[in-house]
């Protein structure tokens, strides 16, 4: 029994709000008595919607005011999914929980194709993913990729308004907000390899908040937590963040992960590959020894000159 009361900050898209109110539910019936309450707020990345991610620059664009409302003591625990959060934590900050990962794979939506190959010649892809459109270009190099932005709604309005042949979206934000039915097709792992993170909620807290860490404590999950650390260990090595070419993967074998890299050129011309298998006491050096792989053969001339082109 708990009588405190826990604020969570939360951004106000639909897809932050069904992440905020689950780990309400969640923390309520894990601890009877426990007072939740949401504390909705503007991100910068909200209020710039329509520009393209990668030209505005920076990362975190969406979980600076959250952060900003924890240090400030107007809120607890921010919600995040786990792709958008920033490698690196403001003082005082820390992630004490990762919930149970669900579907890590990239959607196929489209009114009128069933999957990639039924793409006729030259058909138009919403996508503003680099990650997305290095890969799909490196499988159809007759594809047009088009700019796609906007929260899980406005993306779904564009595409019924005609204005592209399919978009692709994160299935787990798809099937989050009740839209399992507009998923033609989720994309194999050879098709289009994951974001780091993708499918994942996390939790930020205060690092010195010890008794809300121990509140946290019911909904984490070792497993998706560990592969998550491989992820973001690699994301971390080459400097990256959701607005760049880079996708990492990792699952379990029994005690094992296997970790899957991967930096493209956004016209898909040149994909590079990596992976590799550790303990999963391990996770960290795992998603390094990736990282400096891809850099080994490349990545690192492709990412600089993507870093290069959105300053
Ligand atoms: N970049 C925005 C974003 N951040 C997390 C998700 C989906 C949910 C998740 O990955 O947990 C989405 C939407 C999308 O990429 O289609």
């Amino acid at each position: 029994m708990s009588t405190r009361h826990i604020r969570i900050a939360t951004r106000k898209s639909a897809l932050a709000l069904w992440q905020a109110e689950h780990v309400k539910a969640r923390l309520e019936q894990a601890h009877p008595g426990l007072k939740v309450s949401l504390v909705p707020m503007v991100s910068r990345g909200d209020q710039l919607l329509d520009s393209p991610l990668a030209k505005i620059g920076g990362k975190g664009l969406f979980v600076k005011e959250l952060e900003t409302a924890l240090l400030n003591d107007e809120a607890d625990i921010a919600v995040h999914s786990m792709k958008d959060v920033p490698m690196e934590f403001p003082e005082g900050l820390g992630l004490y929980c990762i919930c149970e990962r669900e579907d890590p794979r990239d959607a196929f939506v489209s009114n009128n194709y069933a999957n990639l190959d039924e793409l006729p010649h030259g058909s138009v892809v919403g996508t503003s993913s680099l990650r997305r459109q290095a890969q799909l270009l490196n499988l159809r190099p007759d594809l047009e990729i088009r700019f796609l932005r906007g929260n899980v709604n406005t993306r779904l309005a564009k595409l019924d308004a005609g204005d592209y042949d399919a978009i692709i979206l994160a299935a787990a934000g798809l099937m989050r907000l009740g839209f399992h039915d507009r998923i033609r097709y989720s994309l194999s792992d050879t098709e289009c390899l994951p974001a780091g993170g993708q499918g994942a909620v996390g939790i930020e807290c205060r690092t010195n908040d010890t008794e809300l860490h121990q509140l946290l404590q019911p909904l984490h999950e070792q497993n998706s937590a560990d592969r998550i650390l491989a992820e973001r260990a690699l994301n971390r090595h080459l400097n990256g963040g959701c607005q760049v070419p880079i996708a990492c993967y990792a699952v379990l074998e029994g005690d094992q992960l296997w970790l899957r890299g991967l930096v493209g050129q956004p016209d898909g011309t040149v994909i590079l590959r990596a992976e590799a298998r550790a303990p999963r006491a391990d996770a960290e050096a795992l998603g390094i020894s990736v990282a400096k792989d891809l850099l080994a053969q490349g990545a690192g001339e492709i990412l600089a000159k993507i870093y290069a082109e959105s300053n």
